[in-house]
Parts: structure tokens; C-alpha cells; sequence
């Protein structure tokens, strides 16, 4: 069955819209309101660039290989990524051959509440048109809303050599910058990213682009850091298991390779829960982990958070010999992250200073971590109060050891 042919909407793609996770938690009294828009992700660029490929292929699971036979979107298309994952926002797939200039485009509403727009140039082809299409498109929605966070994916890539990615990308980036320098735009920052559909970095693109519209993202990065640092873990990532965008990582530089192997191994651990599990409504639940020891001599772990959020480390083989501190750091880790989310539920409209901001990130965590781990402290400074517990831990751990 394929989604336009299903008139519940259960279905995108091929597959189901929950994925095999299991039902969805009831939402949390407050979490997000009803009448209320999500931050918005606006996709644009010339026709055939990409736009709707990344969509499918992020979002929905398509194959790569699928998109080739996808037809020209020739209205916006809103597609609300909030039912099958924890990260909530709209992507709008904004078609290449719109007018800006048409009555019927309503530029207020469609740049005014939005948190990211996207554009994609096709590297394959001839950019200057797409270069000069996004001078006019950042001029005009910059006017009209100064928050909006500008992300070039110079795509298709994979069709590239390896230096003439990088001649292309230097070649983009000093053309655009220079264009808005000599338009007076100097203040708008571009960000650039190089993508193709047919690998991940299409997928660490967009973790990037989600993250900057995580009002609690420095505090996330902070946890995970603290937890690395105390569990003798080299890399850890807190995955959006469904999308697998991370929406968080800890402060030392992403390796792609580190990324791709996290990427896999949420299959695996997805992949044996469907068919082996014993749960029938779905894969993933509060108790999912796996250990998987490479021939590296490096370790994946992988422990749920909540349904949709998953932590994924990296570490050295000697560094898991005592599971039981990685564990129990976990658990401190995951009790302070549902402290950060129920502060940021109470919190509601007052911190960021852009409201829509503010329901990026889905409240359900208070929903889904009925696993018996109590709250230590409440409220924002709780989390600083998770901080010093996790590192209690460890003291009391490393004192345990030397009494022995
Ligand atoms: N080689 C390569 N081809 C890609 C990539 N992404 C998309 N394509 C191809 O580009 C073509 C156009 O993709 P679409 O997603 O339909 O482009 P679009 O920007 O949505 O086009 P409009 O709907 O007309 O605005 C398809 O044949 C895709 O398979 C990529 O990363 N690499």
C-alpha cells in the first residue's frame, strides 16, 4: 500500500507511520497544544535539485533508488514529521518553480514562522541560476523573519570526485557570500553542506540543521559530555532512533565512519526486536540495549531513552569492563534529560523569545520512562543537579574500588 492510496494516513511509503515502534504514548497534559503551529523546515531550490528525495529518503524511508521515478511537486507540500518521532516540526517541499512574486505566495505567513530553510543546489549541474535564486530567496525572507537559519546542501554529491567536492563547495560558499556582500546582506550567515541521498550525509546534515532549533541543546551536549567523561566512553550520540538524526553529541568532532556505524546498528537492534522481540506491538521499548564488540576492538552500546530516543556510544573494548558504572551513569543521564524536558514543559513560551521554537522537541519523555527511575531534583537547575549526581556516581564507584 502506498501512502496516497491510504486514506487513514497510517501508512508513508511502504511502511507503517509508527515504524513497528509500538503505539503512541498518550501525550503529556500541556506538552503541545493543539491549535498550536510546529517550528517549520522549509525546503527549497531549482526543480529536479533534490527536494522531495531528501524528504522521502530522511523522513520516510524511501530508497534511495525509489526517488528516481518521483513525479514534479507542483504545489507546497507540508508534511508533519511530528507522529513518528520525538523531534516535532513541518517540513514544507517548497516547488522549484514557484513564484515569490505571486499574490497566491504568501511570504509573510509562509518565512514568518519559520525556523530553518533549506536550500538545495544540485552540484551535478550548472549553479549559477540556483546561485542567484538563493540571493533572492534569502534577501526576502531574512526582511521578513531575521531568525531564520540559512542551510545550503550542495547535493548530489556521490556524482562528484573527492576534490572537486571541495573545489565546488569553496566555489558555492565564496560566490553566495560574496552576492549578499554586495547586495548589503553581509550580517545573513550561510551555512554549507555537502549531501547526497545514496550515503549518511544527507541524514548528519539534517541532525545539524534540527539541532540549531533545539532551544536545549547545550544542555544535552553538556549531559553527554559529562556522561562520556565518567564512563571512559570515546563518542556518544542521542539518536532520533525513527529519522536517525542525532539530535545531540558530545563536544569532541563527529567522525562520519562513528556515524555510519551508529546508523547500522540501530537497524540491527530494529531489525532483530521486529523479528525476534517478544513484544507484538513493537520494536522498541524501555528496556531495548545491545552491546556489539567489533573486530576493532571497539564496542557499540546502545541503550534506549525514551520511544523515540536512543543513546549511542563508542568505546574502546578495555573501557567495558564494568558494565555496572556505564549503567548506572545511563540511568542518571537518562533521569536528568527527562528533567531538562519537563522543565522546558513548564517553561512553555518564555525561552527562547520565538515561540514556535519552543515545541521543537516533543515533551513525551515524562510519558515514556515508567522504568522506576526517580527524579533526583526538579526543575532546569535539576539538570545541573543530574550533572553533580553523575559525577556522585562515578566518585562513590571509584571509592567502592579502592575500598576493595
Ligand atoms: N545522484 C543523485 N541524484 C539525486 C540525489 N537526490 C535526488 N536525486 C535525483 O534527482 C531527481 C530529482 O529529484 P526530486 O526530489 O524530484 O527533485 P525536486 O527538487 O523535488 O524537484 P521538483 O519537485 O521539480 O521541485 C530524481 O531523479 C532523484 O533521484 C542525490 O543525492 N544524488
Amino acid at each position: 500500500m502506498s501512502f496516497e492510496d491510504d486514506p487513514t494516513g497510517t501508512y508513508v511509503g511502504s511502511f507503517p507511520k509508527g515504524f513497528g515502534y509500538g503505539p503512541e504514548e498518550t501525550e503529556i497534559e500541556g506538552a503541545t497544544n493543539p491549535g498550536e503551529e510546529k517550528p517549520r523546515i522549509l525546503l527549497m531550490g531549482l526543480r529536479r535539485s533534490g527536494k522531495s528525495s531528501i524528504q522521502k529518503v530522511v523522513f520516510h524511508k524511501v530508497s534511495p533508488n525509489e526517488t528516481l521515478f518521483l513525479e514534479s511537486t507542483n504545489k507546497i507540500v507540508k508534511d508533519d514529521i511530528s507522529n513518528s518521532s520525538f523531534v516535532q516540526f513541518q517540513i514544507w517541499d517548497i516547488p522549484g518553480q514557484i513564484d515569490f512574486f505571486d499574490a497566491a505566495f504568501d511570504s509573510e505567513d509562509i518565512f514568518g514562522g519559520c525556523g530553518a530553510l533549506i536550500f538545495v543546489i544540485d552540484a551535478q549541474d550548472d549553479y549559477m541560476e540556483a546561485l542567484s535564486r538563493l540571493q533572492m530567496v534569502v534577501t526576502r525572507a531574512h526582511k521578513i523573519n531575521e531568525n531564520i537559519k540559512f542551510e545550503v546542501f550542495i547535493h548530489k554529491v556521490d556524482g562528484l570526485s573527492d576534490d572537486n567536492k571541495i573545489e565546488t563547495q569553496r566555489d558555492i560558499l565564496q560566490r553566495a557570500t560574496d552576492e549578499l556582500a554586495d547586495a548589503g546582506m553581509d550580517n545573513i550567515r550561510l551555512s554549507f553542506h555537502l549531501t547526497s541521498i545514496y550515503d549518511h550525509s544527507i541524514f548528519e546534515a539534517f541532525s545539524k540543521v534540527v539541532q540549531k532549533l533545539i532551544p536545549q541543546l547545550a544542555i544535552l551536549e553538556n549531559l553527554l559530555d559529562i556522561v562520556i567523561s565518567n564512563s571512559k566512553i570515546e563518542k556518544a550520540f542521542l539518536f532520533d532512533v525513527v529519522s536517525k538524526i542525532y539530535i545531540a553529541t558530545d563536544s569532541s568532532p563527529v567522525d562520519m565512519q562513528c556515524y555510519e556505524l551508529c546508523c547500522d546498528m540501530i537497524d540491527v537492534v530494529i531489525d532483530m526486536s521486529c523479528i525476534y522481540g517478544a513484544r507484538d506491538d513493537g520494536a522498541f521499548d524501555n528496556e531495548s540495549a545491545a552491546f556489539i564488540k567489533l573486530n576493532s576492538s571497539t564496542v557499540l552500546f546502545l541503550r534506549e531513552v525514551n520511544r523515540h530516543l536512543a543513546l549511542l556510544c563508542i568505546l574502546r573494548e578495555d573501557g567495558c569492563e564494568n558494565r555496572g558504572i556505564i549503567e548506572y551513569n545511563f540511568k542518571c543521564f537518562r533521569s536528568a534529560i527527562q528533567e531538562v524536558f519537563v522543565a522546558r514543559n513548564k517553561q512553555a513560551n518564555k525561552s527562547t523569545g520565538h515561540p514556535q521554537m519552543d515545541h521543537l522537541v516533543n515533551g513525551q519523555i515524562d510519558g515514556t520512562l515508567d522504568s522506576g527511575i526517580s527524579s533526583q531534583s526538579n526543575g532546569m537547575l535539576g539538570a545541573a543537579g543530574g550533572h553533580s549526581f553523575l559525577n556522585g556516581s562515578v566518585r562513590r564507584a571509584d571509592d567502592d574500588d579502592d575500598d576493595d
